[in-house]
């Protein structure tokens, strides 16, 4: 005890008087002093300190060891803690207990104590920011005692990050990502990405399609999610491109929404036509996460990527030439390309984070340019067609309840007449003003629809037809 007070009182006079002698020492003594003081000082304390910090990096990248650690702390240890902190938590979308600042909480691994301290640091600035917010440097600090550190270090930061993603994906709250304009991203916390929770009720059994390609698809995902080893043996990319293609209303983007609940992943729905350059697409993809889908809807619409590649060649052959040497790479940079897509679905930077989905939809297939859609980049092509009767059966099982009703070979035969899409044949099954209990009556309403869908098609055909025969008169006559 006397010798515990002994050295405090050592320390407190070797403070007092280095801080009065500072200024006349040369700064070589000084800096060999302070190195002597730590020597000291750790010679007498026991104990080692580890801090991980929240962002890390140039670019501010939100550190995967402290978000679980969070998590970890806040399912192993909060309940020891006796100042917490609520929040809704940014993971699960519920209401989530953590530490609170400054609070200490003990841990024990392997029947060794480990202290853990949420804490914040502010950095000396000489501005006043906008964003007191974003200068708050978090950080955890654990602190063990030095015959610990082997096993702090090799297995016990392995545990925390082993079961802290555990905890975030058991809690977690999927997300709908949408990527905002590059004007909008300011600030080094900011994201290009803003989400709202994902909560899209469609399943694999609420979609309406042939059971056989609903298998295929079905089986193609689960090697995909259990394909680690398989890829990393033959040396691909963790990720797999699906093209849906067909008209509207046959079901993409719910086959979107069905893959992501099968899989359990987030959606990130990217607007190209918000991207105005390859390096913002190459930005944008790096702040996306594994376990996710990363979809383009109309892809044809989006931008105008049609043979623009092989155009783009040869008016880069001319442009390069008038350029000065080394611009010719910012100037593809500061639009975005063909390549540029082409690269972010499997260039080197495609296999960041692993596990992802990418996804086109389109309604024209024939417009896009081959070289996006080959194999290997889209690995499957799924066509969602027509309403076929197979399809209407699920329609009619979810919409009414039912799997057999008399009025069914009638919607067979006419099925097989006229292309209608399952957004049609849903709309129809449902009656206006009623709770659609009276299930013949639903029925005879779809009837009614596809009977409809049936005389516009003929008077369609009747048209064209007239339109064309008017055209080959009028060049026969031409040709007269
Ligand atoms: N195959 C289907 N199975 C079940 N419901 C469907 C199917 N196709 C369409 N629907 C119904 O029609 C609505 C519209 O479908 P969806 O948005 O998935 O079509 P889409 O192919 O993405 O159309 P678009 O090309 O216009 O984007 C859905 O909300 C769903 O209720
Ligand atoms: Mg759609």
């Amino acid at each position: 005890m006397v010798g515990n007070w002994a050295g405090i009182g050592a320390v407190l006079s070797f403070f007092y008087f280095y801080e009065r002698l500072a200024n006349y020492i040369p700064f070589q003594i000084r800096d060999y002093l302070a190195t002597l003081f730590h020597k000291v000082v750790s010679f007498v304390n026991p104990y080692d300190q580890i801090t991980i910090h929240e962002y890390r990096g140039e670019y501010m990248h939100r550190d995967e060891l402290y978000a679980a650690s969070r998590a970890y702390l806040s399912s192993a240890c909060s309940s020891r803690a006796r100042k917490l902190k609520a929040d809704l938590g940014q993971e699960s979308g519920k209401p989530s207990l953590t530490i609170d600042d400054y609070e200490e909480v003990i841990d024990t691994f392997r029947g060794v104590r480990i202290w853990w301290c949420a804490c914040m640091r502010f950095p000396i600035s000489q501005t006043i920011s906008f964003y007191p917010d974003e200068e708050q440097r978090k950080y955890y600090r654990i602190t063990f005692h030095k015959r610990h550190r082997k096993l702090v270090e090799g297995e016990y930061l392995n545990h925390i990050l082993r079961e802290g993603r555990d905890v975030t994906v058991r809690t977690r709250q999927r997300k709908l990502f949408t990527n905002s304009p590059s004007s909008n991203w300011y600030g080094y916390r900011s994201s290009c990405w803003s989400h709202v929770a994902f909560e899209h009720p469609a399943t694999f059994d609420t979609l309406a399609m042939d059971p056989k390609k609903k298998r295929e698809i079905i089986d193609d995902l689960v090697t995909f999610r259990e394909g680690k080893k398989y890829y990393k043996k033959i040396g691909k990319a963790w990720k797999r491109g699906y093209l849906l293609y067909g008209p509207p209303g046959t079901g993409k983007s719910s086959m979107i929404a069905a893959i992501a609940n099968f899989l359990e992943y987030d959606v990130y729905d990217l607007e190209l036509t918000a991207v105005k350059t390859n390096t913002e697409l190459r930005k944008i993809f790096i702040e996306t996460t594994g376990k996710s889908i990363i979809v383009i809807e109309d892809i044809d619409c989006s931008i105008d990527l049609t043979g623009k590649r092989k155009e783009k060649k040869k008016d880069d052959e001319d442009k390069d030439k008038k350029l000065p040497p080394g611009m010719e790479e910012k100037d593809e940079n500061s639009k975005l390309t063909l390549s540029g897509v082409l690269n972010f679905i499997d260039g080197l930077w495609s296999a960041c984070g692993g596990e992802r989905i990418v996804i086109f939809t389109t309604n024209h297939v024939e417009k896009l340019d081959p070289a996006l859609i080959r194999r290997g980049r889209m690995d499957m092509h799924i066509e969602m067609s027509y309403c076929t009767f197979e399809a209407f059966k699920v329609l009619a099982k979810n919409y009414l309840g039912i799997v057999e009703h008399d009025l069914f070979n009638m919607i067979q035969a006419l099925l097989s007449e006229v292309k209608i899409s399952p957004a049609d044949v849903a709309e129809g099954l449902m009656l206006k003003n009623s709770r659609n209990e009276d299930v013949g009556a639903c029925l005879m309403n779809l009837i009614r629809v596809i009977e409809a869908a049936k005389e516009e098609a003929k008077k369609k055909a009747q048209h064209e037809l007239a339109a064309q025969e008017n055209k080959k008169s009028s060049k026969e006559e031409s040709s007269v």
